[in-house]
């Protein structure tokens, strides 16, 4: 049987390059960094792709969906996230859209508490107190975080990701709080208090954790407006996408003190970050790191692929369709 050509965007982990390379005609891209519209488009035209792996980041939007050939039957994102694939575009073409729920669901949430407590425990400033060579001992009063146990988490996005992270959350002896487009049912909750409105939300909470999608629906939802509703004092990490979070407004709260830190794990327009936070105080940077686990990473290029082989191996429906 003729193996399908499938375009790779990017390098993948090498067992999933291994299997990949086994069952279809692959496609790499030697640049091995984000692909632009054009090169997505010559490179499925030139070899007449039937599917595409490609990752957040990505130009999958309208012009290259409108572009791609005939040929190309289903997209397969590394990704949970789908913001950067226009789907209404990809549904008027006829092309499936897969994605990888669930096996980075735990891996993204050890990095929203790892932010969570790094932002706490100022542990950004600290480590750069250290490389910078400025630690004159220890003293009573330096660098003083807050506990955690006792305090409220409030999840935006009580989703996958957003209820991994309640559970991590139970252990430390925070007080779950969440937002969510509906309510979970009662089973599911576990203690959690769901709140109806934003402004209730924000008021009750003290670390505020963001689990939203990116998208038009979502910009900027951590507006100037909403950081005023949060406690003097609290914490904002976002895990979700950077598109959700006004930067200026943020960075002006952080200088003039209202919020105590912020940990950022996604950027709006990475990964060029807003220049502020180079220099706002209290905040804990990493790049785009939430799935980034040996095991996770495998669990997403397996998934892609038993996507990819259930359409154009086996001429079947996809396992996880993005609706
Ligand atoms: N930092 C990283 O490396 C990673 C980031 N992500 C991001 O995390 C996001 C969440 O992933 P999952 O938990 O798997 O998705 P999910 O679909 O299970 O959860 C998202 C939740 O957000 C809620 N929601 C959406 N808009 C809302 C709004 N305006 N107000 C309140 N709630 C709203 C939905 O009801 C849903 O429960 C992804 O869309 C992706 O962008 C995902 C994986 C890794
Ligand atoms: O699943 C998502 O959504 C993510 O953010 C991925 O974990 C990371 O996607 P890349 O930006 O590494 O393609």
């Amino acid at each position: 049987m003729t193996k399908p050509v499938l375009l790779m965007t990017r390098r993948f982990p090498d067992a999933v390059e291994a299997r990949a390379q086994r069952d279809y005609v692959t496609i790499p891209n030697p640049a091995d960094t984000a692909m632009e519209s054009a090169a997505i488009v010559a490179a499925a035209r030139q070899s007449g792709a039937e599917g595409i792996l490609c990752a957040a980041g990505d130009a999958m939007g309208a012009a290259t969906l409108a572009a791609l050939p005939e040929s190309v039957r289903v997209i397969a994102t590394f990704s949970v996230g789908t913001d950067h694939i226009d789907l209404g575009a990809a549904k008027a073409r006829g092309i499936a859209v897969t994605n990888t729920p669930d096996v980075l669901s735990v891996a993204t949430a050890e990095i929203a508490f790892l932010l969570i407590l790094a932002a706490a425990r100022r542990g950004g400033e600290a480590e750069r107190l250290l490389r910078a060579r400025q630690w004159t001992g220890w003293a009573p009063t330096q660098l003083m975080g807050v506990t955690l146990e006792g305090k409220r988490l409030g999840i935006l996005g009580m989703g996958r990701i957003g209820q991994a992270l309640a559970r991590m959350a139970r252990g430390f002896g925070m007080e779950i709080h969440y937002r969510n487009r509906n309510r979970l049912p009662a089973e599911e909750e576990q203690g959690a208090i769901y709140h109806d409105s934003d402004k209730g939300f924000l008021r009750a909470i003290d670390v505020l954790s963001m689990h939203i999608p990116g998208g038009a629906a979502t910009r900027h939802w951590l507006d100037a407006e909403r950081i005023a509703w949060l406690k003097r004092g609290a914490i904002v990490v976002n895990t979700g996408r950077g598109t959700t979070v006004d930067d200026a407004a943020l960075c002006a709260a952080l200088h003039s003190g209202h919020l105590r830190a912020a940990g950022l794990d996604v950027f709006e327009g990475e990964p060029r970050i807003f220049e502020g936070y180079h220099t706002a105080p209290n905040t804990v940077l990493l790049p785009h790191l939430g799935s980034a686990t040996v095991e996770t990473r495998d669990a997403m290029g397996f998934r892609c692929l038993d996507n990819l082989d259930a359409v154009l191996l086996r001429g079947e429906a996809p396992l996880h369709p993005v609706a």
